[in-house]
Formats: C-alpha cells, sequence, structure tokens
C-alpha cells in the first residue's frame, strides 16, 4: 500500500540555532561582520533564523545573482516589520511596499515624475547654490586655521540639497530635525527587533523599540502635514519641488482609468512617500561621502592622485561643475572602491520570498527573508584578490564593473525589480560633494595624528555610517576667489 509521506525540505545549511530567539544571539553589534564569518564556516547561501522566521543570507556574487536575477520575481517583496508599521505609515511608501500593484504603480510614478534623469539634473543649480554656502563657510574656517566636524559637514549640505528638493524648503531647526529623525529610523529599522522575529513577545516590547518608533513617527507626521498644508495654500508656485509635483496626482488614477482595477494615492501615501524619499536620500549620499573622505584622509597616495586629476580636467582657477563629472575616471573609481568597502546598505533591504521555491539545490519557504551581505562580498579575496583590505581604486582600471546592479561582485544599489531607483540622483550628488570637497581643499589632521590613526569603527543598521566624526582642518587651495 502506498503511504504519503512529506518529502523533507532541504533548507541550505547554517549554524543550530537556539529555540525562540534562532540564531538572533549570534549577531552581535556588527551584524554583517559576524554574518560574514558564519558564512565562512557554513558557506554562501546559508540558512540561519531571526527569532522563528527563517532567514537566507547570500555571500557571494553567484548566489546573489540566483536569488537577484534569476529568480528575483520570487524576492520581490519586503517582509512586514515593525519599524515599517510605525515608520512608513503602514507599508503606504516605496521602500517597504509589499510587491504587487500599489507598489509597481508607485515606482513607475517616482522613476518617471521625480527620480528621472532629466529630473535629477534639473535640480543642478540648487545643488550649486546650496554647495556654494558650505563651501564659503568651510573657506571661512580655513582662514581661521580651525578644525571643521567634516562628517557634520557634509551631512549637513546633504540634507540641505535634499530637503529643499523634496520638501522645498532648507533645514529648519524650530520646525523638525529631520536628520535626527532618519538617523533613529534606520537604526530602528536595522535593528533586530525581537516582535518581528518572535511575534509573540511584540506586544511587550522588550527593547522599548515600538515606544521610539511611536514617538518618532508622530514627529514626522507633524513635520509633513505642515509641510503639505503649505505647498497647498502656496497655488502659484508649482514644480518646484517633489511636493509640488506629488500633489497634483492625489487622489488620481495611478494606472489607467479602463483597468479592472484603479489605484490612486491619498495624502498618507504622499506623506509616506516623501518620508521614504527624504530617508534613503541624505541618509545614504552622506555615509557614502563621509566613509570615502575617511579613505582619502587615510591613503594620502590616492587623495594626490585624485587632486591631481582635477588639477588636470578642471584647472586651479575655477569650481568643478556637474558637467565635468562624466571626466573625472578616477573619480568614478574612488567612489567605486568606497562602496566595496562601506557598502551604505550593507544586507540591502531585506526581501520576502514570495512562493516556496527551489534555488540551488535547496528549499526556500513561503516567506523566509532574504539578506544579501554585500559588505562579505566587497571583502571576499576570492572575488577581489589578496588586497582586499586596502583601498586601491586602481583594481577598477582592469575590471569592468559598474554599480548598475548587473554585476554581483558591487552592489551597492542592490539588484533587480527593488533595486534603487534614485541611483542617478544620489551619485550626481555624491561625486559632486566630494569633487568639491578633495579641489577646493588640502584637508590637515589634527596635531600629531596620523592617517592610520583615524578611526573606522561602524554603527550598524539599515545603513552603516561612521561612529565618529571626523576631524580635519581645511586649507584653500583654488587660485582666486572663486568660491
Ligand atoms: C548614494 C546613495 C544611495 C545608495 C547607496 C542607495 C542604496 C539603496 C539600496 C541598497 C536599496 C535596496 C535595494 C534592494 O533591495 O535591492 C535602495 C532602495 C531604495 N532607494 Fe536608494 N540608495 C541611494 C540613494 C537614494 C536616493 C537619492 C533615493 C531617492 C531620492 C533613493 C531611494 C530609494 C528607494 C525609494 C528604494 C526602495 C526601492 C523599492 O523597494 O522598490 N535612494 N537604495
Amino acid at each position: 500500500k502506498k503511504t504519503y509521506t512529506k518529502t523533507r525540505q532541504k533548507l541550505p545549511p547554517g549554524p543550530r540555532s537556539l529555540p525562540i530567539i534562532g540564531n538572533l544571539h549570534q549577531l552581535g553589534n556588527l551584524p554583517h561582520r559576524n554574518l560574514q564569518k558564519l558564512a565562512q564556516k557554513h558557506g554562501h547561501i546559508m540558512s540561519i533564523k531571526l527569532g522563528t522566521v527563517p532567514t537566507i543570507v547570500v555571500s557571494s556574487p553567484q548566489a546573489a545573482e540566483l536569488f537577484l536575477k534569476n529568480h528575483d520575481t520570487n524576492f520581490a517583496s519586503r517582509p512586514k516589520i515593525q519599524a515599517s508599521e510605525y515608520l512608513s505609515y503602514g507599508t503606504k511608501g516605496l521602500v517597504f511596499a509589499e510587491y504587487g500593484p500599489y507598489w509597481r504603480n508607485t515606482r513607475k510614478l517616482c522613476t518617471l515624475q521625480l527620480l528621472s534623469s532629466s529630473k535629477a539634473e534639473s535640480f543642478a543649480e540648487l545643488r550649486k547654490e546650496e554647495l556654494g554656502l558650505a563651501l564659503e563657510s568651510l573657506k571661512k574656517s580655513a582662514a581661521k586655521g580651525e578644525l571643521v566636524d567634516l562628517s557634520r559637514k557634509i551631512g549637513e549640505v546633504v540634507e540641505d540639497i535634499s530637503t529643499r528638493m523634496i520638501l522645498g524648503r532648507r533645514k529648519d531647526d524650530d520646525l523638525y530635525d529631520l536628520k535626527g529623525i532618519a538617523e533613529e529610523a534606520l537604526k530602528l529599522a536595522g535593528a533586530f527587533n525581537l516582535a518581528d522575529c518572535v511575534p509573540w513577545l511584540g506586544q511587550f516590547d522588550l527593547q522599548g523599540l515600538a515606544k521610539r518608533m511611536k514617538k518618532a513617527s508622530k514627529l514626522i507626521d507633524q513635520v509633513l502635514e505642515k509641510i503639505i498644508t503649505e505647498h497647498q495654500k502656496d497655488t502659484n508656485n508649482q514644480h518646484r519641488d517633489f511636493v509640488d509635483i506629488l500633489l497634483p496626482l492625489m487622489n488620481q488614477p495611478m494606472n489607467n482609468p479602463q483597468d479592472k482595477h484603479v489605484y490612486t494615492i491619498d495624502r498618507t501615501n504622499i506623506k509616506a512617500i516623501l518620508l521614504d524619499l527624504m530617508v534613503a536620500s541624505f541618509d545614504a549620499a552622506t555615509t557614502i561621502t563621509d566613509w570615502t573622505m575617511s579613505e582619502l584622509l587615510r591613503n594620502p597616495r590616492v587623495m594626490k592622485k585624485l587632486q591631481e586629476e582635477l588639477r588636470r580636467v578642471i584647472g586651479m582657477d575655477r569650481k568643478v561643475e556637474e558637467k565635468d563629472l562624466g571626466k573625472l575616471n578616477y573619480l568614478d573609481m574612488v567612489v567605486k572602491e568606497s562602496f566595496r568597502l562601506h557598502p551604505v546598505v550593507p544586507l540591502l533591504v531585506p526581501r520576502e520570498c514570495m512562493e516556496d521555491i527551489s534555488v540551488g539545490g535547496y528549499d526556500i519557504p513561503k516567506k523566509a527573508r532574504l539578506m544579501v551581505n554585500t559588505w562579505a562580498i566587497g571583502r571576499d579575496p576570492n572575488v577581489w584578490s589578496n588586497n582586499v583590505e586596502e583601498f586601491y581604486p586602481e583594481r577598477f582600471i582592469d575590471r569592468n564593473i559598474d554599480l548598475k546592479g548587473h554585476d554581483f561582485e558591487l552592489l551597492a544599489f542592490g539588484s533587480g525589480r527593488r533595486m534603487c531607483p534614485g541611483m542617478h540622483l544620489g551619485l550626481i550628488t555624491v561625486r559632486l560633494v566630494l569633487a568639491q570637497l578633495v579641489h577646493c581643499f588640502d584637508w590637515e589632521l589634527p596635531d600629531g595624528m596620523q592617517p592610520n590613526d583615524i578611526g573606522m569603527d561602524e554603527i550598524f543598521g539599515l545603513s552603516l555610517p561612521r561612529a565618529n566624526h571626523l576631524l580635519v582642518k581645511p586649507i584653500y587651495r583654488l587660485v582666486g576667489n572663486d568660491i
């Protein structure tokens, strides 16, 4: 007589997990590093448990390609996590929206109306103005021979560029501290929240995260309400910023009105989208610029070579402009090298498996989480040769690798359907800020400090910023007074 036996699932190998907490105790404060170590032992497709949630951790370009290209559609959703419930209006934005028609329509809207190349370029004047102000203030510090908090400066100028482009106004201390809120949001979104991993523990809020998130979300909402209302009152100033572009689309069909289901975005969706774009844009661009300056300061050879390129291509009597960026090949390699060592989003934004599926000979269950350890891939000697720890932009001379998500060695912006839609915009800002900082100034370390003394500690969240601020002395180096 034939008996039915359920075939045993063959999950990828992984460390033994404990009841209830799974492998959470093995992640520590810097999960990307601990996951790298675990993967070295268990393999580049590894399974762990975040509490009770089965999770697949991918740590090689080949495995990343398998999941993000061959099986992209099946991993194009996001898990519903508490942070996105509170901090993204119940996933009504874009970053944490589950895969489906709402996400598809919203993503299309953002890509076409807000993040296209031509839109990104239309904000050139705004970037020039804001950077001009920042350079002016650095120049004053240079004249006085002062140390400046460069990390903070970078954060402020990127924040001003982002808030003016998205919300139409500069940072306003009385009204809001969006940078603070964004930092909090990212820390919370990256934290492995027990409530997400062991759902029945959620009600106890053992880590106090829900309380912090509720507080942050209330503040954010007040700010966004105020800004939207101001825009609605000011009707003759159309199409200046993202709020102006989104407001006329409120309650309008996003897809063809003849379709069976017609989707619209309401006020809450607009707030959620604005918030996603704010956080995504200024945190990532600030973080990578800060890391790149740190690497340049630690590697005077590279700094000098970049300054040489700028001298040759631009000269010393004017500032770099956006139209020059395409000619700065070494800068391009410096930025790639920086993303290799410091991928801003080390584990990418988590994906969720939509259906039971077999990948690479393993069974991956529906609802499993997928994390891609881009940090580990960037430091794998099998991918990059033995000098992985060295900041060596020249490695890209012979390797035709770009950041567009086709080269799985370097996934700074992710890949596939959920890849970052703000790449073009983000890269313009990052390259321009870096080029100007390096072209206009030499940077001296505080007395007695050597390049190798610069700390490179990280803080883990959804993004991976520096733990400490960079303190340096600017020395103006252009001829004339063009800034
Ligand atoms: C320079 C900096 C940036 C880096 C390194 C970066 C990186 C990333 C990464 C790794 C992801 C996740 C991709 C995945 O799951 O495969 C992502 C998603 C996203 N990024 Fe960026 N990003 C940057 C700048 C921006 C900017 C300037 C914007 C918009 C103003 C933006 C908007 C978004 C959005 C909306 C998503 C979610 C897309 C979706 O889920 O469909 N990013 N980004």
